[in-house]
């Protein structure tokens, strides 16, 4: 099959065309150029283009241990989606560039490519266009994803005053301990614990929190916005550092998830270590007015979506601290609160 043949193998007939069409896409896949409308404007303003690209790159961000094709395509684009939403933007369109080695033949990437279409359909994104080349040995997805906002409205790292709250989406370091279950039960060619399979869930098919951040965005009191892609303490030195405050995180506040917890426990990590620096969470972190935190969370509650507040914003400088408010690690005992600085450390692709 020729590169051509390929592209028409991995995309013809994937979308709908009331898709297609919702998103104002005049020509698709096929020509030089995708040709898109320009979005309408929408009752409360003018609208403003959100565009980010993120890669994934084949033993950096997925290996055979970790990832099948179908996991790969669906989090390429869903880590996308999720900088779409941490500006409080709606996705729309996408394009896909895949850089082959030889032992990716065309079925495996058809995968791949299933599971892109998977998470465009769940998300209302239309793929318009890509790239196609040939790699000497890893595999590498890159997305690009385009999305609007309201004018004026995106919401920026920067932003986060004194005395706003703190608030996560959900509960961090899942992804993190999927990944470790991955690994382990890879290097002992072992099957992989049922208790992991959330945990799992978690690594390999990311859902990103879209709304829950336009509804968060609709308020008009968010003062930060960032997701969760390096770990909570890097993401939350991020809104610091752009803001020129110090964020105080209260240990006894921030979600755990009860079989992430079991999990470490079962093999001698500490939770504590991948709720703040696992990453690849794509959940949302962000900053609250005070005065409206409470109304804020019991509206994604009405819809069912998460919201917890976790700390506070202080004056600067710029820093991010966490309350250790447990009597014992773990014990669920509240104690005299102990404050540490948190380091600015998380993933990061060339060392901390
Ligand atoms: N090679 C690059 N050239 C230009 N801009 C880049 C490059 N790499 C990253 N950026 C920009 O730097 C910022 C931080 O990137 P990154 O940490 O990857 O964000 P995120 O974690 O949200 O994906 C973003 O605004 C991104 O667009
Ligand atoms: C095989 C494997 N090893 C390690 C990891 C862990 N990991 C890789 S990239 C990453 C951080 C997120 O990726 P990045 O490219 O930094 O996304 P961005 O911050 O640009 O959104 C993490 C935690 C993984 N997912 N798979
Ligand atoms: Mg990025
Ligand atoms: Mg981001
Ligand atoms: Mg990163």
């Amino acid at each position: 099959m020729d590169e051509f043949a390929r592209i028409r193998y991995w995309t013809e007939g994937r979308q709908s065309t009331a898709l297609l069409q919702e998103q104002g896409v005049v020509l698709g896949i096929g020509d030089d150029a995708a040709i898109v409308e320009t979005p309408p404007s929408v009752a409360g303003g003018e609208l403003q283009w959100l565009m980010a690209v993120d890669t994934m790159v084949e033993t950096v961000h997925f290996s055979d241990a970790t990832m099948e094709a179908f996991d790969i395509g669906w989090k390429a684009l869903a880590a996308n989606i999720s900088d779409i939403a941490a500006m409080g933007g709606e996705p729309r369109h996408a394009l896909v560039s895949i850089s082959a080695p030889p032992a990716w033949e065309p079925a495996r990437i058809s995968r791949l490519y299933d599971g892109l279409f998977a998470c465009a359909n769940a998300y209302g994104v239309a793929i318009v266009g890509g790239d196609t080349t040939s790699a000497p040995l890893h595999m590498v997805v890159s997305v690009t994803v385009m999305g609007t906002v309201t004018a004026g409205a995106a919401i920026r790292r920067a932003g986060a005053a004194p005395g706003d709250a703190v608030f996560v989406t959900g509960p961090a370091g899942m992804a993190a301990a999927g990944l470790h279950a991955l690994l382990a039960a890879a290097a002992a060619r072992a099957p992989l614990p049922q208790s992991a399979s959330a945990l799992v869930q978690a690594h390999q098919r990311p859902a990103p929190s879209v709304r829950a951040a336009r509804m968060l965005a609709a308020r008009g009191t968010i003062t930060s916005l960032n997701d969760i892609s390096d770990g909570l303490a890097s993401e939350a030195w991020e809104i610091a550092e752009a803001s020129g405050v110090a964020l105080a995180l209260r240990e006894s506040l921030l979600p755990r998830s009860g079989s992430m917890t079991a999990y470490a426990h079962s093999c001698g990590e500490d939770p504590l270590n991948w709720i703040l620096y696992g990453g690849e969470d794509y959940m949302l972190l962000g900053t609250i007015a005070a005065a409206d935190a409470q109304a804020a969370k019991a509206e994604l509650a009405a819809a069912g979506l998460p919201m917890y507040l976790i700390g506070e914003v202080e004056a600067g400088p710029a820093g991010v601290a966490l309350i250790r408010d447990f009597a014992e690690r773990g014990s669920g005992k509240l104690a005299e609160p102990q404050r540490e600085a948190l380091a600015k450390r998380g993933y990061n692709h060339f060392g901390n």
